[in-house]
């Protein structure tokens, strides 16, 4: 059950659809959008990652409906930053929808209904916007019901789209989910049919994915809510692993599996799966015992302390619990060494018995990765007390042997981040692997050698920014060089499957392994050991890179226009509002902002995604399936918030600058006026054609040519090294880890309050600016602070020139690696802009002319220019 990853696994919200949502109907048809747009920001929070919208309803006009509600919803950030579905089955509303789109829309629906013909011309559109597009098994003879016609009718869906260029990847095959247990014979099989159908078609159409409409399934139980959900929990928990990548649902209607009355569950999961000749009766039957009721409470069972020790130490190892493990592991050795057993038959049976359990829940998504990083640090606790005593046995080569494999990991040269691989060690550590951790910057001689000293099964890169990609691909090859044979796993944010197969993979004649994230670690680390199942893992994941490169050669790339045509279409801001010169130019250093004040500017949200829980901080605290998990790991991180404070474990140093400048083109020139010197910022400009009126931005545009002032700024969290060192020596990862997330929220908190203090008082432009915590992280200010290494100024190398200008070394105590990471890496640095129509965006893929043009101004040769440009050219 290893693939069985909720986290993956993409719910699409669907209150703002009036076919289905009678409220979202009569706002509507009441023109009250204020109100329906506060529908779409609730689903937004409760955890929607794509918003389904359709306007079909015959007293409306559809199109307008639609074009009025995508541009308000397009004018709130925390709307707008999830994809938007445009549902009719209209053409015409689709296409005035696709009008009002900002980010990447998803078409629902085309289908080759009314022939090919016109099916294709559909795609043809989406494929102008950029839209991907929901494909329904639906052909010229009717919707496909059965197995075999889902499979058929989206395989030559399939061949149509790929054979006129339409990416595979923007595919999203709806195999229809109709009701079952309606007491239709012939409808018994639709949920099974559906869920074979999604696992053939997956492995039929690369890259294409899944999705369906989850509350047909349930339609015969309208009015019994427990039921409903059950089932769609039962079906999506069948339907996931099969290969169903989203449905459309109501995500705050679904119950977590296990927590399901087993009986109704196996009542559901007859039906579903088709178990039994009298299903659908006997879930009719007991229906009638829920309507009305909600799901039985599970009684908190304090009594673990009385169990047998074997089960005691189970329950510690998932529940977490490390208050006893110590003195019970001790017990369990007694007993063992009563019956004249060795000490590390403690580790065999119960602790590993333990761990296994831990390994099947976390794999079958039952258990999430804080849980998980709770539990190892229960077993090393275990294995620590046991150490000595095995060590007096002189058996520690026995202990060695235990090991399911060995893992070299580190965090390749020029980057800091860690946190990522921590969490993949950890988890590959409690399932059994020996992971012998090289730390950060490693370069790439360290890594082979200590492959080949400790006699490594794999290896494993970690890396953040995007200079790691080509640290990545020199392992690669020096791991080719040196003739060695051993899998290579590739981790971390900037990573990718289409990196690793475009450069990584032909650089190694060795399997090479893009890992997703660390839910996936143990499954791939598992198959590349097994004797069984390594030769098919390998050969399957080498066809597949091979196919994601066969698919970027000839795949149709965006259109581009030349340097000069984009320069001619730059952004004309209103250069009057440019903000005033500053109250206080020049560079402002603060050696120690307090702590307490930046922990109310904490951002949580993504907190908790570094610990791969996903949702929105606060509904994340009351989610139905990582809620509980989501509040231990806010209460344990505000306990150690309080320590950090009060006990002063952190120093936040940063520094602000203002400087007069002017724009020059794409450059932004400083004048530094006591050193009459010019410094200059090159920036890149968008070349990717725009359809409609937009402009190709350049940050260069903010700035005006006639004089003008930027800012610039860096902050980083000092001294969580002996805290760091005290919990590893302790074998506490869960709060080494801890800590580090909490440093990076602080970075990013002063980041965003030295902001406002630039605002209302240094640069000063906006004196009255009253906002909320949740206002700033909306960025509802004016202003921005476009960071180096982000989408509007992706290249890292402006770091040095930044923190030269802020003698930001001196000043804050951070330093630049070769591959410009901060260190200490809680850190954040940027740039100020505050011009009012300044906003984000990113500069995507360039020409050659302005990487040669860019090489140019920045006087750097073109494979240096290519090496820092590298995710912008393909
Ligand atoms: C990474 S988030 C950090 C803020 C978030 N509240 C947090 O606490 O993690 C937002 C920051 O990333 C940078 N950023 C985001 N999008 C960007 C873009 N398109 N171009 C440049 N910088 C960008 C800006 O520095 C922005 O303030």
């Amino acid at each position: 059950m290893n693939d069985l990853s909720t986290a993956r696994f993409v719910n699409i919200g669907e209150r703002t659809n009036v076919t289905g949502s009678a409220r979202f109907k009569k706002l509507i048809m009441a023109d009250d959008y204020e109100t329906a747009v506060e529908v779409a920001r609730d689903q937004v929070e409760n955890g929607a990652q794509i918003i389904d919208v359709n306007m079909d309803e015959g007293l409306l006009d559809a199109e307008k409906a639609m074009t009025t509600f995508l541009k308000l919803i397009a004018a709130e950030p925390d709307i707008a930053r999830v994809p938007v579905m445009i549902d009719s089955s209209k053409w015409d509303v689709i296409e005035a929808g696709l009008k009002c789109v900002s980010g990447k829309p998803i078409v629902n629906s085309i289908s080759m209904k009314e022939g090919e013909e016109e099916f294709l011309a559909h795609a043809r559109k989406c494929m102008d916007f950029g839209a991907a597009a929901v494909v329904m098994a639906f052909d010229e003879t009717g919707q496909a019901d059965t197995k075999a016609r889902k499979v058929e009718i989206c395989a030559r869906a399939y061949e149509l789209l790929t054979g006129i260029g339409f990416p595979p990847e923007d595919i999203i095959f709806d195999p229809n989910i109709f009701a079952v247990a309606t007491g239709i014979e012939e409808h018994d099989r639709y949920g099974l049919d559906f869920i074979e159908a999604v696992a053939e078609i997956k492995a039929r159409c690369p890259h294409a994915k899944t999705s369906g409409g989850l509350s047909n399934l349930s339609f015969s139980f309208r009015g019994n809510e427990t039921v409903r959900r059950a089932m769609h929990s039962v079906f999506l928990y069948h339907a996931i692993p099969a290969g169903l990548d989203m449905a459309i649902v109501n995500a705050g209607q679904l119950d977590v599996y296990d927590q399901i009355d087993p009986t109704l569950r196996e009542a559901c999961e007859d039906v579903i799966l088709m178990r039994r000749a009298d299903a659908t009766e006997r879930l009719i039957e007991l229906a009638e015992s829920y309507k009305g009721k909600s799901a039985a409470d599970e009684k908190a069972a304090e009594e673990w302390r009385g169990w047998d020790v074997k089960r005691r130490l189970e329950h510690a190892l998932v529940k977490g619990i490390d208050a006893h493990v110590v003195a019970d592991t001790e017990e369990a050795r007694e007993l063992v060494a009563a019956s004249g057993g060795r000490p590390i038959e403690v580790i065999e049976g119960p602790l590993m018995d333990g761990m296994n359990v831990v390994g099947d829940l976390f794999g079958s998504g039952k258990m999430f990765l804080p849980q998980v990083v709770k539990s190892a640090r229960v077993m090393k606790k275990a294995v620590a007390h046991l150490i000595p005593f095995i060590e007096a046995e002189k058996e520690a080569s026995g202990l060695a042997d235990q090991s399911k494999g060995k893992i070299v990991m580190a965090t390749v040269k020029g980057d800091v981040h860690d946190i990522g691989k921590n969490i993949v060690g950890v988890v590959l550590q409690c399932n059994g692997y020996e992971v012998i951790d090289l730390g950060v910057m490693a370069p790439w001689q360290n890594i082979l050698a200590a492959a080949n000293e400790n006699g490594a099964d794999m290896i494993g890169l970690s890396g953040l920014i995007t200079p790691s990609l080509d640290e990545m691909v020199t392992v690669a090859e020096e791991m080719q060089r040196a003739e060695m044979t051993m899998p290579l796993l590739i981790g971390g944010a900037t990573t990718s499957k289409v990196h690793t197969a475009l450069r990584i993979e032909p650089a190694y004649d060795g399997p090479v392994i893009h890992v997703l994230d660390a839910s996936r670690a143990v499954g791939v680390a598992s198959r590349l050991l097994s004797d069984t199942q390594r030769d098919e893992f390998v050969e399957t994941t080498a066809a597949e890179y091979m196919k994601v490169r066969a698919a970027r050669e000839g795949k149709g790339q965006s259109v581009l226009l030349s340097l000069d045509e984009a320069r001619a279409n730059f952004f004309d801001a209103y250069l009057s509002d440019k903000a005033a010169p500053p109250l206080e130019p020049g560079v402002h250093a603060f050696d120690d902002w307090d702590l307490a004040e930046l922990r109310d500017y904490i951002d949580w949200t993504p907190f908790f995604r570094a610990w791969e829980l996903h949702g929105n901080y606060p509904a994340i605290l009351t989610d139905d399936v990582v809620g509980e998990t989501a509040r231990q790991l806010f209460d344990d991180a505000n306990a150690m918030l309080d320590r950090i404070v009060a006990e002063k474990w952190l120093v936040a140093k940063g520094v602000a600058g203002f400087w007069p400048c002017a724009r020059d083109g794409d450059d932004v020139t400083i004048h530094r006026v006591n050193r009459e010197e010019h410094v200059v910022l090159p920036f890149l400009r968008q070349q990717v054609k725009k359809s409609r009126d937009r402009a190709n931005m350049c940050l260069a545009d903010f700035i005006d040519p006639a004089g003008d002032w930027i800012g610039g700024f860096a902050v980083g969290i000092h001294g969580l090294e002996p805290y760091s060192a005290r919990f590893k020596d302790d074998k506490d990862d869960y709060s080494d880890i801890l800590l580090k997330a909490l440093a990076d929220r602080f970075a990013e908190a002063f980041a965003e309050r030295l902001h406002q203090h630039v605002r209302t008082d240094l640069w000063g432009y906006a004196p009255q600016e009253q906002l909320t915590n949740e206002a700033l992280i909306k960025e509802q200010y004016r202003g921005i602070r476009p960071a180096p290494g982000y989408p509007a100024c992706p290249d890292h190398s402006l770091k040095p020139i930044l923190f030269d200008l802020l003698d930001a070394e001196a000043n804050t105590g951070i330093r630049l690696t070769e591959n410009f990471a901060m260190y200490p890496t809680a850190a954040v640095s940027g740039f100020y802009f505050g011009h009012p129509e300044a906003e984000y965006f990113g500069v995507a893929r360039i020409g050659r002319d302005q990487l040669e043009d860019y090489a140019r101004r920045r006087g750097v040769d073109m494979a240096t220019a290519e090496r820092w440009l590298r995710p912008n050219l393909d």
